[in-house]
């Protein structure tokens, strides 16, 4: 990628979406670029657009929405691209992260075949194993045979969850888009997954788009933060500005909300009476 250019923009992309009598808007004119080494949140509400988006940006929506404007990936035209040149761009041009690992995962492929099919092509098998103990050990996982010739229905969610990002990360894509990938992990793997993705972004100037519910973890991990509602932007900026100044009403709301959890006095183990009774409004 040439020194200046911008990893990933994009502009004016609208996405509608018509099936059966169904017919309406899913995104609303949004315009941005992610820089290299920039971290993007996407935020919002269920069903405000986010995955959406990324799939967008990825060019994989299926046939019942229909995507306007463009997604330009370092100055060049995605959108125009015919689908066997988008295709050879996945994996190294654009890595995708994906919301649903089980769905994701080829339940016949082993955690290997998954790391090393996105690996650059050209690589010795040596090289290639190498290269798949090195990912799975970056994201938490153990390396060697077992995990290796492990299939996706022998691991657990959190497995899953850093085995696709082992995956996209092989790919050492300019552009990642991450989807609600730390659902299932624990806290400590959640912020040692984070700051992996960090490091990589800084270290290989990747531009990331992280898509969550998390809005501690994009306050914590992300250098511009997208606010999603119904389609539409409702605050774009820096993470640490939109955050501390929210404009719109819904952010100002959320936020609110996340501050006002107060802990409940804990429920004694065993006492499904207290359970029963315990008021979670
Ligand atoms: N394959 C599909 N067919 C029909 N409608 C869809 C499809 N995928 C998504 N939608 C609709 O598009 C809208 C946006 O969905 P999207 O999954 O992008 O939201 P989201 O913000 O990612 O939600 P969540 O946080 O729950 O994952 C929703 O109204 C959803 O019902």
């Amino acid at each position: 990628m040439t020194v200046g250019t911008i990893p990933l923009q994009v502009q004016q992309v609208s996405v509608g979406l018509s099936y059966s009598a169904t017919s309406r808007t899913v995104l609303h004119d949004l315009s941005f670029d992610v820089q290299a080494g920039e971290i993007l949140g996407v935020v919002g509400e269920s069903g405000s657009g986010k995955t959406t988006l990324g799939v967008a940006c990825l060019g994989l929506l299926p046939p019942v929405f229909h995507t306007t404007g463009r997604v330009l990936l370092a100055g060049r035209n995605f959108t125009a691209l015919p689908e066997n040149a988008r295709y050879r761009l996945r994996g190294q041009g654009i890595g995708y992260v994906p919301q649903e690992p089980m769905k994701a995962l080829n339940p016949g492929m082993t955690v290997a075949a998954h790391i090393a099919q996105t690996l650059p092509a050209g690589l010795g098998k040596k090289e290639r194993l190498e290269r798949v103990d090195y990912w799975l050990a970056q994201v938490g996982l153990p390396s060697g045979t077992s995990m290796r010739q492990a299939y996706p229905f022998a691991l657990s969610g959190g497995q899953r969850q850093r085995v696709l990002l082992a995956a996209a990360l092989a790919g050492e894509p300019a552009v990642l888009i991450a989807d609600e990938f730390t659902t299932a992990l624990d806290p400590a793997t959640r912020r040692n997954v984070m700051v992996l993705l960090k490091k990589q972004a800084q270290k290989r100037n990747m531009a990331v788009v992280v898509i969550s519910h998390d809005l501690e973890l994009v306050a914590h991990n992300t250098d511009t933060v997208l606010v999603l509602r119904g389609g539409k932007c409702v605050e774009y900026g820096p993470t640490q500005t939109v955050l501390a100044q929210p404009t719109s009403s819904y952010l100002q709301a959320l936020l609110a909300l996340s501050l006002q959890f107060t802990p409940r006095p804990p429920l004694s183990l065993f006492e499904p009476e207290a359970i029963r009774s315990a008021q979670y409004d």
